[in-house]
């Protein structure tokens, strides 16, 4: 699905060669600061590699517009944005931005549940913990119904408990419906449990990659 070859950004990334398979859930694992997002920014293009080729699906992703690939593809930053308003409007501003057509309240509720985030859709987000807008902004995410979900540590302001909830949901979700999901994550359980192939990465480089 995505195929790294001999990319360099700046001085935080140097891969000499990734494959990222298509329909399978891959952790991105490593130190702080190690270059976990940088690589997840690259293969949404919201940054571009100094040099080396990246793929997606065969094809150049110099050559895709952003827009068309930020349809497939769609990143959950690591501090997700929240807009004034409420849950419903948080979940549906989404599909506006992407000139989707809106959905009825029973699908919001569907994913409210897919979310494990139990608030009412007229509830004003502002009021929601830090966990709690992290699952909200997952939430609009999941409705944009991209092909591949990059995920920087959705789980990050969660307890233990609740994070097993949710990526046991999200991790279900993807694979019912054929997606694709990348997903930096400091916690070793998540990693080890969930995924199916996990990259490890080192000052800025591709230390291990191993099948689960
Ligand atoms: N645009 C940039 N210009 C210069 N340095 C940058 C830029 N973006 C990130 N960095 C640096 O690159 C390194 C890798 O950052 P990155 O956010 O990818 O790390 P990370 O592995 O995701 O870390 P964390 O787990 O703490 O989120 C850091 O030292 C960071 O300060």
């Amino acid at each position: 699905m995505f195929s790294l070859k001999k990319v360099k950004y700046k001085h935080i990334l140097d891969i000499d060669n990734l494959n990222i398979k298509k329909h399978k859930v891959t952790c991105i694992v490593g130190e702080s600061g190690s270059g976990k997002s940088t690589l997840l920014r690259l293969l949404n293009k919201l940054i571009s590699c100094d040099s080396g080729e990246i793929y997606y699906e065969n094809q150049l992703l110099n050559t895709i517009d952003s827009v068309e690939l930020r349809r497939k593809v769609s990143m959950l930053p690591q501090l997700p944005v929240i807009f004034p308003g409420t849950v419903r409007d948080n979940l549906l501003i989404g599909l506006k931005f992407a000139e989707k057509l809106p959905v009825g309240d029973e699908k919001l509720h569907y994913i409210l549940n897919l979310v494990h985030l139990n608030k009412k859709l007229d509830e004003d987000s502002q009021m929601l913990s830090g966990g709690e807008k992290q699952r909200l902004a997952l939430g609009r995410l999941i409705l944009l119904d991209p092909e591949v979900f990059l995920l920087d540590e959705p789980s990050s302001a969660l307890d233990e408990e609740t994070e097993s909830i949710i990526i046991e949901k999200l991790v279900a979700y993807t694979k019912e419906s054929n997606k694709t999901l990348i997903m930096v994550t400091h916690s070793k359980k998540v990693a080890h449990t969930y995924s199916e192939n996990i990259i490890e990465i080192n000052k800025g480089k591709v230390v291990n990659f191993k099948e689960v």
